[in-house]
């Protein structure tokens, strides 16, 4: 069904800011200057900051801006159709909600909020490991709405295949395993505060209702918190999963498996060989190795070795509708967004997330018609100049 996202630019014309809308920028930069203005400085930071220097986050921007669309004229793109499949899960656009964790620290609602909003939309949200709330609690807040699992990698076997057994069992249908976060980068504005969320109890939802997790203590998270989120910790970093571990995983996920954090050509083809279905190219948003490429510039080598043989995934940086064109014309099947959705969330709850995707949806949706593209299969590089 062809969807008339650009239809959200007539809604904010006609009735202004907190007329169906919420009152707040749909603006990226300024989206995030006024979450500061929003939130506490520990909380802010932790969704702001980057690794070290900040260089690659930077970077994951300033990459976008070398390469320029060059648009079409009389091409009958009045009517748009932005739907796409990705591994069996269709979607009305090429976008996906990053897997975020902690959400609680910026709403109370946290992921329940951001799985209405996105189930409303029909764009798939990935729910991180990480999450505030259980797996099986926003499976319910999903309602129908597509669902996608992010797997930390526990390294003991039992707590990493009843995780995975309560994912697909919630109705999670492909599994994106995060391989570039195996320890927390050097992220001086997190150190800065001495801020570390999940050392306050955050984001260990689905540990702690874990029965395989709870079957290893001695006291129960509830009797001895700082046990179990040390026990937790412990478990999910750490190198010691390797690439002869994959076949565990695809023996307790019946579904498509994804890897997160691909940036080298040959982790990419090694990933194809191992048999998964697709992988992300990512940086993790510039929060782990800063100096790091931006991610945009090694998806083009990527996308090319990887050809027909997985599905290529794409975040960090991504802000704007021309982002999303240009990401899928260097070839990227969807991308993912993750810091706007969350200062969305910040704002205003289930209508905030609802705003900054629907903005997005309709900038991506304005600048495909307004560059002659009728459909995103249309998109190569062609379409884009580098300068
Ligand atoms: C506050 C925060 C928490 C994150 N938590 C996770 C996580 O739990 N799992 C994961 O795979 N990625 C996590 N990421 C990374 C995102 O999935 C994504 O790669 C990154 O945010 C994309 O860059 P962008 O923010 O520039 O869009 C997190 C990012 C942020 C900002
Ligand atoms: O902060 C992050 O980038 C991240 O991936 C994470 C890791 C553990 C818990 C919460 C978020």
């Amino acid at each position: 069904m062809t969807e008339r996202f650009g239809s959200y630019q007539n809604e904010i014309y006609l009735q202004g800011y907190g007329g169906t809308t919420p009152a707040f920028t749909t603006d990226a930069t300024r989206l995030e200057e006024s979450a500061a203005d929003l939130l506490e400085p520990g909380p802010f930071w932790y969704v702001a900051g980057a690794a070290g220097s900040g260089a690659t986050a930077r970077a994951n921007r300033a990459a976008f801006d070398h390469w320029r669309i060059v648009p079409r004229m009389l091409t009958d793109a009045t009517e748009r159709d932005l739907s796409t499949t990705v591994l069996g899960t269709e979607l009305p656009a090429p976008v996906l909600l990053a897997p975020v964790g902690v959400q609680s620290i910026v709403h109370p609602d946290g992921e329940l909020a951001t799985a209405r909003a996105a189930a409303g939309l029909r764009l798939p949200m990935v729910l991180s490991t990480a999450s505030s709330h259980s797996i099986e609690a926003v499976a319910e807040a999903s309602g129908d709405g597509p669902r996608w699992f992010q797997l930390y990698w526990p390294n003991d076997p039992d707590v990493c295949g009843s995780i995975l057994r309560r994912a697909k069992e919630a109705g999670y249908t492909a599994l994106v395993v995060t391989l570039d976060t195996w320890t927390l980068g050097w992220r001086p504005a997190d150190l800065d505060g001495a801020y570390l969320p999940f050392l306050n109890g955050d984001g260990l939802a689905v540990p702690f209702t874990d029965p395989a997790f709870r079957s290893l203590l001695e006291k129960t998270p509830e009797e001895d918190a700082p046990t179990a989120i040390l026990r937790w910790i412990s478990m999910v970093t750490g190198t010691d999963r390797n690439w002869s571990a994959l076949p565990f995983l695809r023996e307790h996920w019946d579904g498509p498996i994804l890897l997160k954090g691909i940036q080298h050509v040959d982790d990419a083809r090694r990933a194809v060989d191992a048999g998964m279905d697709g992988i992300i190219v990512s940086n993790h948003g510039g929060r782990q190795v800063d100096g790091a490429v931006a991610a945009l510039d090694m998806l083009p080598e990527i996308a090319t070795a990887v050809g027909e043989r997985a599905t290529v995934l794409f975040d960090s940086g991504v802000r704007t509708g021309a982002d999303v064109l240009k990401a899928l014309a260097l070839g990227a099947r969807a991308v993912l967004v993750g810091r706007p959705y969350v200062y969305g969330l910040a704002h205003g709850g289930e209508d905030g997330v609802r705003h900054v995707l629907r903005g997005l949806l309709a900038d991506f949706d304005l600048t495909m018609g307004l560059s002659g593209h009728r459909t995103v299969t249309e998109l190569d590089s062609t379409v884009l100049r580098r300068v």
